[in-house]
């Protein structure tokens, strides 16, 4: 049986960072991947794919070249199912290369093939060719991630009822399509094929969705949607879908029918730990499967034992999952590192995209914090009029007490870059003075920051009355003075 200092399974984000830094330690290190490729769900079949397609569409579409040259602007007619996957392959393959050759540069072991628990140090690995395979860990990193919720009752058939794994692998570009579930992976779908021309049905069953995302932002995102013919079923849950001569049918409990060519199911997604056998090292897993750790060391109920990225749940994101898988081998082979900043940035791609970082302006308020708001439109910067932005804006929170920034809201072109200048601010402390005395680059859309705080300190109530004071003072003089 091989021994290392640690083991990692899965070879997603979390579990890659796991194992470089455990590496850059000296530690001796194995990542067990049951698939052919590392990667995760990150490279193969979620973050990158979804990303790309999404890059692609837009290209190919024009979409970002609307603004000037009209809504029947098209790089490409016709777009086929085929012109969405070729930018795919390719940086699906330069992500994987990257990777493998991250793992081969600092050392990293790999193993292909399934892990399962034998005690709380020893797994068996089943390869590929079905030879098993013993190891040990001094200690072990779970790293396995999530795969989409597929409830019994669905017929996911891969080409007309999919998941968030089938729709990149389409075949054929639907006219219509139906998204269930108007979660991250669900909205940012609908958008891009709404992008795409396909008729768009979002369904939800509850009243609201995106809960975390600042209202005033997302009505901006929802009017931008309906626009463009998006329809929205919020309230009203799936009771059945059933195919009628070849097509899927979706009726609401409300009693409506929805025909599409496409259903989309995204409601949610399980941890992948059945097979791990938990129960031999002595861990256990809530409803969706995923597993209980310390918030800052990552360690499980079995102190030696970690794990990281969508199977501890919340918030499920590669960004944070490579956080995590870092924060867990520092804290294994006992080196200090200071706990994450409190904010950190959410980024939603859909079209247009989402990015949000710090508080929204419902939690400040039942949070009782006296706050002033900040709205700057793209429309009205320079570079928005050069890049024929329609849409698209910035709204910034700050305390009227201490006049720190308290959140960032972006919805628009870029909103996922632009989120870090808020993020830095934010993080650091800093006030709404940060954007009032610094100078930006011009033209372009960071220049929002110093519309939004302008707008800003122009309502915030000391100047006001500052200003009111000085006027009565300045008449009472002039009044004197006569
Ligand atoms: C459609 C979609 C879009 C997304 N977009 C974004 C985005 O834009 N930004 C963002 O930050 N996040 C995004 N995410 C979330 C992001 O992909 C995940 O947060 C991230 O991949 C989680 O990383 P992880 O380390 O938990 O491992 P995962 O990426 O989930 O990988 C786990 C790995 O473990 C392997 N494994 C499982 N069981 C075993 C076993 N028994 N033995 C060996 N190996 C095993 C699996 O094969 C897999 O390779 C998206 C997710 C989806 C589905
Ligand atoms: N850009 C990004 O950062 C990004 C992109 C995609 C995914 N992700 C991550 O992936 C994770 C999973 O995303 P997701 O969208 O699958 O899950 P989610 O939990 O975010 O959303 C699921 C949605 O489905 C709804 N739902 C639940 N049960 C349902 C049912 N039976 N029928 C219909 N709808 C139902 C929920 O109310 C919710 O709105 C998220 O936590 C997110 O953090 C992140």
């Amino acid at each position: 049986m091989q021994d290392y200092e640690l083991i990692v399974i899965g070879s997603g984000p979390s579990g890659r960072r796991a194992a470089v830094q455990a590496a850059k330690l000296g530690k001796s290190v194995l990542v067990i991947e049951k698939t052919s490729r590392l990667g995760g769900v990150s490279v193969h079949t979620g973050t990158i794919p979804s990303k790309t397609l999404r890059e692609t569409v837009l290209n190919l579409t024009g979409w970002r070249e609307r603004g000037f040259y009209g809504l029947a602007y098209r790089v490409k007619q016709d777009i086929a199912a085929g012109d969405l996957t070729i930018r795919l392959t390719k940086t699906l393959d330069h992500e994987v290369e990257g990777l493998k050759h991250q793992f081969i540069r600092n050392h990293v072991h790999m193993m292909h093939g399934a892990a399962r628990f034998l005690d709380s140090h020893s797994l068996e690995v089943t390869l590929d060719a079905g030879e098993i395979q013993l190891v040990r860990g001094q200690r072990i990193v779970i790293a396995v991630g999530t795969r989409p919720y597929r409830p019994d009752s669905v017929p996911f058939n891969g080409t007309t009822v999919v998941d968030s794994d089938g729709i990149i692998n389409l075949q054929k570009l639907p006219n219509s399509l139906a998204v269930i579930g108007a979660g991250v992976i669900g909205v940012e779908y609908a958008t891009i094929f709404s992008a795409l021309d396909v008729r768009v049905t979002l369904i939800e069953p509850r009243d609201s969705f995106l809960d975390f995302i600042d209202r005033e932002l997302l009505a901006e995102f929802v009017h931008q949607l309906r626009d463009r013919g998006v329809t929205f079923r919020l309230g009203d849950p799936v009771e059945t879908i059933n195919m009628e001569h070849g097509q899927p049918i979706v009726m609401l409990a409300g009693g409506r029918r929805v025909r599409a060519e496409m259903v989309l199911y995204t409601a949610g997604r399980v941890g992948n730990v059945e097979a791990l056998e938990l129960d031999r090292c002595g861990l256990a897993v809530d409803n969706r499967g995923r597993i209980t750790v310390d918030p800052t060391t990552y360690q499980t109920a079995v102190p030696h034992i970690y794990a990281t990225g969508d199977v501890i749940g919340f918030p499920s994101l590669a960004s944070t999952s490579m956080e995590q898988g870092r924060i867990a081998a520092c804290h294994a082979f006992g080196e200090n590192v200071p706990p994450p900043p409190r904010f950190f940035p959410y980024g939603i791609y859909s079209v247009p995209e989402i990015s949000t970082v710090g508080m929204t302006e419902e939690e400040v308020r039942s949070r009782h914090i006296p706050y002033e708001t900040g709205v700057a439109r793209f429309r009205e910067t320079s570079r928005g009029h050069i890049m024929g932005l329609q849409g698209g804006l910035l709204k910034m929170i700050v305390s009227l007490k201490t006049r720190k920034l308290l959140g960032v809201h972006i919805v628009g072109e870029g909103a996922t870059e632009l989120v870090h200048i808020g993020q830095a601010v934010l993080n650091l402390h800093g006030t709404l003075d940060y954007f009032l005395e610094n100078t930006f680059n011009y033209p372009t859309l960071a220049e929002a920051y110093k519309i939004a705080a302008l707008d800003a300190w122009n309502r915030m109530t000391p100047r006001v009355a500052g200003r009111e004071e000085a006027e009565i003072e300045n008449a009472e003089q002039a009044d004197a003075a006569e």
